[in-house]
């Protein structure tokens, strides 16, 4: 009753007057009403009820009853206790209450159909409880009287309990679990086919949660037009869903190879009933999980070759190599020249993606038969663990032995800092080999990149390698004459995940026809190949295998990115030829395919992150005290330098720079000794020459802090970052991990702050927690700030903030 007075008072003292007189002569209505429940009636005694179930039945009446006042309300006095206009306005409480009602027995117009519906499961159910009974009798197990598929995954279940690992997943699903059946499902779809696949497999356990069934009764009951109004009130919809789930996948099951059948009871076999009485417990073993999980994946997906990320191999120059030693052909040996510029680049030793990548790679040759084309490769390797020198070695090496120039390597990156960046690298490793590489982004005028890229007179491409965006090589392959992508070798896409992310001028199925379109070239046009070529061209053994029209493009899809998504129907996009999957994480773990962690990205084992819950109001004062006092620090007093902050827009970012430079002047006052921390903005707005030069004052210590939207969140490598704060948190886990990814790079050491509101604090735990797979002994420590520690910044930042809004 007090929750139902207590609603009553707020939704009165919201009001306006005449709606507080229908409310509370509403009030006064359901007051008699529960009078004349308590009291004896000619049924018998009033049954007493609780204060909720009154509540949320009358409020579900409401929605039909407030219009007409009831004419037959004995069951439905509360009802205008909740104003019309409060349900129609909050359809989530208006659903919960039509559901709370549903529960209470609210009385409900049974359809012919749905009266056949219920007889039926009346009669089905006795039936179970006769089978019951039986097997209680004869001492079966759980296993035993079950259908062959589910019951060999509940027998499974029963011998393998639980491991520690996946009972943590299981509080993971807690953590998320307020998100209703279809959030999960697009969260899921998001996350890959494993949380899809997960998702499949809750609903063959729990399948009250499937979406509507086209039966019958649930068709003629149901309230709203909507599909998804299978949340609904509807207990007998929901049985339906129930039933009809667990026969399409018993079903299912019945295409899987089966265990076999109970001998000693082989009539036993129950109906299907008897499977919706006898619900297998919530969780799959973790066989049975992976099982399901892969199903329908592509092999390499399967079959993904995880790498410890501890993994290092030394480098051998090629001079070394003694035939005999398997372990140095197996290994990555280079020439001399090459291995010479790799140690200048400050590499003694390769990383595991390296290790993996690299000879993978150079077991292909530079020019491969387009009747055996390699297989296309995946590579999902932690932030800062040396992706770029895992392609850019192998192409250089691959590519260096060309005679004639053509466009045979193309590199395609989300922004133009980052192409910048690949360049810079691939201009190192190709000093004195006589490769080409160039960029096309859009600094430059078309007709400029189209000089760069083509020669005029021969229309042939200058470049052997072009780093770009995928909406400048749209422009060339649409405007350029000449440019062609039919010599191309291999295709790089970076941040893969990013970039399938992006449909802009449809640049994947574009760049997709203009690669296949060179199996023409290569067949029936008949272009010529360089002898090089000719000679090194496989040559295939049966002459079936010359049929032009077998012909595949040469092309070699290289993926890469520290968030690679797992989902085939995005990598499918570009019509992967049975692609390899490198996956460079912790060793997998028992029950743990490369699918169920999909969706759970690897942190660099370097990285120490922390997060700080902070009141909304005093965030920025927060990010000052963190800034001047950082905790864990080697230099305290020093302030937190060589540090990039993450704020959600160009406009945040923009304002708190104002701020802080605001507050460190006024800070500073009669401090004349102490270094001020220097702060910049880095964004979009700023020209690309502007932005040059904000990084290189950073990389060479002259500005302290970079505040910057996801703009550089991505793939920048700036060596010195040994902070980053998040001051607003990432609406994603991917962003989270690009962010952080920033700071302990190349096995160095760095720290992530992650500055929480209170209201967020939940949702970011959660999300980190089903997102991120850390090393032993990492985790997400909180950091407190007492109030009082920040007395002494009150003063210049109140000081600041006026000078803000002056
Ligand atoms: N074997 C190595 N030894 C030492 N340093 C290396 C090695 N390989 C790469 N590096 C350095 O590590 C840094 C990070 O490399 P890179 O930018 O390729 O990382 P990434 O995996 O692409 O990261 P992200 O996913 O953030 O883009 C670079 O400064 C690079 O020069």
């Amino acid at each position: 009753m007090l929750t139902v007075n207590r609603f009553d008072a707020t939704v009165g003292g919201s009001q306006q007057p005449d709606q507080n007189a229908a409310a509370s002569s509403s009030r006064l209505a359901a007051l008699a009403e529960r009078k004349r429940k308590r009291a004896p009636t000619d049924d018998g005694p009033a049954k007493p009820s609780t204060s909720t179930a009154t509540f949320s039945l009358g409020a579900t009446s409401a929605s039909s009853s407030l219009t007409a006042p009831p004419t037959q309300a004995p069951r439905q006095p509360v009802g205008p206790s909740i104003h019309p206009s409060r349900l129609a306005s909050a359809p989530i409480l208006a659903q919960s209450v039509k559901k709370a009602a549903a529960k209470a027995g609210a009385p409900r117009e049974k359809t012919k159909a749905k009266q056949r519906y219920l007889n039926k499961k009346k009669s089905k159910r006795k039936a179970m409880k006769k089978a019951k009974g039986g097997n209680k009798a004869a001492g079966t197990s759980n296993g035993a009287g079950v259908a062959p598929g589910i019951s060999s995954l509940r027998q499974t279940d029963t011998a393998a309990p639980e491991t520690e690992d996946s009972s943590e997943e299981g509080s993971d699903d807690e953590d998320i679990s307020m998100a209703s059946p279809a959030e999960s499902t697009t969260a899921a779809r998001d996350q890959g086919p494993t949380a899809v696949a997960a998702i499949g497999a809750s609903a063959v356990e729990t399948p009250v949660e499937a979406s509507s069934s086209d039966s019958d009764s649930s068709s003629s009951d149901s309230d709203s037009s909507s599909v998804s109004s299978s949340s609904s009130d509807d207990e007998t919809d929901e049985e339906a869903a129930t039933s009809e789930t667990i026969q399409e996948s018993s079903e299912a099951s019945a295409a899987q190879p089966q265990p076999p059948a109970d001998e000693s009871r082989p009539d036993e076999r129950p109906s299907m009933g008897l499977l919706v009485r006898n619900k297998p417990s919530n969780k799959l073993s973790a066989e049975a999980r992976r099982s399901l999980a892969v199903q329908g994946l592509p092999r390499g997906m399967v079959e993904a070759k995880v790498v410890d990320p501890a993994t290092r191999q030394t480098l051998t120059a090629r001079d070394d190599i003694k035939a005999s030693d398997p372990d140095a052909i197996a290994g990555i040996s280079l020439d001399q020249a090459l291995t010479k510029r790799v140690k200048e680049m400050g590499v003694i030793e390769w990383f595991a993606v390296q290790a993996a990548v690299i000879p993978h790679l150079l077991s292909t040759s530079a020019f491969v038969s387009p009747f055996s084309p390699p297989r296309d490769l995946c590579v999902s390797a932690p932030t800062g663990s040396g992706k770029t020198l895992a392609y850019s070695i192998p192409i250089v090496t691959l590519l260096k032995e060309r005679i004639l120039i053509r466009l045979r390597a193309l590199i395609v990156l989300p922004t133009r800092d980052l192409v910048s960046q690949v360049k810079e690298t691939l201009e190192q490793l190709c000093k004195g080999t006589g490769l080409r590489a160039g960029t096309t982004t859009g600094a430059q005028s078309f007709a400029q990149e189209q000089t760069l890229l083509m020669d005029e007179a021969s229309q042939e491409s200058k470049l052997d390698i072009l780093i770009t965006t995928p909406g400048r090589l749209i422009d060339h392959l649409d405007e350029t004459p000449g440019f062609t992508l039919q010599h191309l070798r291999f295709l790089v896409i970076d941040e893969a995940d990013r970039l399938l992310g992006q449909s802009f001028q449809d640049w994947a199925q574009r760049l997709r026809n203009s690669i296949e379109g060179q199996t023409d070239s290569l067949s029936s046009k008949r272009v010529a190949l360089s002898t090089h070529q000719l000679q090194k061209l496989h040559r295939p053994t049966s002459n079936a295998a010359c049929d032009p029209s077998e012909a595949k493009p040469v092309v070699q899809k290289l993926l890469f990115s520290a968030t690679l998504t797992r989902e085939p129907g995005k990598l499918s996009e570009l019509g992967l030829r049975d692609p390899v999957f490198i996956d460079v994480r912790d060793e997998v773990l028992e029950g743990e395919g490369v699918t169920s962690s999909a969706g759970r990205f690897t942190l660099p084992a370097t990285l120490q992150e922390y997060m700080l819950v902070v009141p909304t109001s005093l965030k920025p004062l927060y990010l000052i005290h963190l800034l001047l006092n950082p905790p864990k620090s080697d230099n305290p007093g020093k302030g937190m330098r060589r540090t990039l902050i993450f704020t959600k827009s160009v406009d945040s970012s923009l304002r708190l720079v104002r701020l802080l430079n605001l507050f460190l002047d006024a800070n500073q006052n009669g401090k004349k000794d102490e270094q001020k921390l220097r702060v910049a903005d880095y964004s979009s707005d700023l020209t690309p020459a502007r932005r040059r030069e904000l990084l290189a004052s950073f990389r060479s210590d002259q500005l302290d802090i970079l505040v910057a939207s996801d703009l550089i969140s991505r793939g920048i490598d700036l060596p010195l970052v040994e902070n980053v704060v998040s001051y607003d948190v990432p609406i994603d886990v991917a962003k989270y991990v690009h962010r952080v990814g920033r700071t302990a790079r190349a096995g160095r050491v760095g720290k992530s702050w992650s500055l929480v509101e209170s209201q967020e604090a939940r949702h970011f735990k959660g999300m980190i927690k089903a997102g991120v797979k850390r090393s032993e002994g990492r985790k997400l420590e909180k950091i407190k700030v007492e109030e009082g520690q920040l007395e002494g910044l009150k003063g210049p930042y109140e000081e600041a903030l006026q000078k803000l809004v002056a």
